[in-house]
């Protein structure tokens, strides 16, 4: 899909901003990544849902921006039961920054994502985490950044929104792909979207670890997207926009744990669809 189709005007603007901004110099990254795959099959082996808890001071649909500690706020969303984190390191819409990155990686043990709007490969290197996101729909060459990465010694998850972007991600030898139900387009939110896409790739995706973005705010929210396939689950805004009278740790807590004994894993046993899978590992 041409980049430069049908884009939200916010989108536009992060995209600008991702473009212009200075390549971070300095050496190229070297890392021992924390394993995503293991983290997930801890917490599944646990009997909860993996959830991978967003730090995301702020963001093009949320008003106002969070003053937190980022460290103390990872640190709550792993109390929480989060298998792992994302980090927002894009400054200009999002608030976030490798050093939070940085910092929050340091603190806790569990893998870290770094969330940006990476469009090249010098981009990679500006701080070290153990995955990172690369957007099907902004980057030109997937299969080119996707190794450039894994050279570095990251763990990619990489971001579709369509049945054609998940088989673009798939021919690009994707471990782990995101479904956003966020259109960046227009930037609704539609749970139906992973259901949709899930379902239209089943074929094809057997050996993919499918995560659930955007959009899930309730334990409900988790046990549908579960049903219908997911993984994991990557939660935002549901427990960044915590009230003074909660926390973080609580909100993470309410959206693994109410799963214990719900009836939706999917990878593992027969699913809905009648697809049998094994359990996944990398
Ligand atoms: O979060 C936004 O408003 C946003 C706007 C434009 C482009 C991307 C955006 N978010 C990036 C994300 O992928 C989400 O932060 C992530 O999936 C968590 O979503 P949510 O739980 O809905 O905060």
């Amino acid at each position: 899909m041409d980049a430069e189709d049908e884009i939200a005007p916010a989108v536009q603007s992060i995209l600008d901003a991702a473009r212009s901004r200075a390549d971070p110099g300095g050496e190229r990254v070297d890392i021992e990544p924390r394993s995503l795959s293991d983290a997930l099959s801890a917490t599944e082996a646990d009997g909860r849902a993996p959830v991978i808890a967003e730090v995301k001071p702020t963001s093009p649909t949320t008003e106002g921006t969070r003053r937190d500690d980022p460290v103390e706020l990872a640190q709550a969303m792993v109390d929480g039961g989060a298998a792992a984190l994302s980090v927002l390191t894009e400054p200009d819409h999002f608030g976030g920054s490798p050093e939070y990155l940085e910092r929050v990686r340091e603190a806790v043990d569990v893998p870290v994502l770094r969330k940006d709007f990476i469009l090249r490969e010098s981009q990679l290197d500006a701080v070290e985490g153990d995955v990172v996101l690369l957007i099907v729909r902004f980057v030109d060459d997937l299969e080119g950044l996707l190794a450039a990465a894994r050279e570095r010694g990251f763990q990619v998850l990489v971001e579709a929104h369509t049945e054609a972007e998940v088989r673009e991600a798939v021919a690009a030898g994707a471990e782990f792909i995101g479904v956003n139900n966020r259109d960046l387009a227009k930037l609704d939110v539609d749970l139906g979207t992973f259901e949709r896409v899930a379902d239209a790739t089943a074929e094809g995706t057997e050996d993919v670890t499918l995560i659930a973005e955007s959009g899930i705010s309730t334990p409900e929210d988790v046990r549908r997207l579960r049903a219908a396939g997911a993984d994991a689950l990557l939660i935002g805004s549901a427990i960044m926009n915590y009230e003074e009278s909660d926390n973080p740790a609580k909100i993470v807590r309410s959206n693994t744990e109410r799963l214990t004994n719900a009836e939706s894993r999917t990878r593992d046993n027969e699913r809905t669809d009648g697809r049998t899978t094994e359990t996944r590992q990398s």
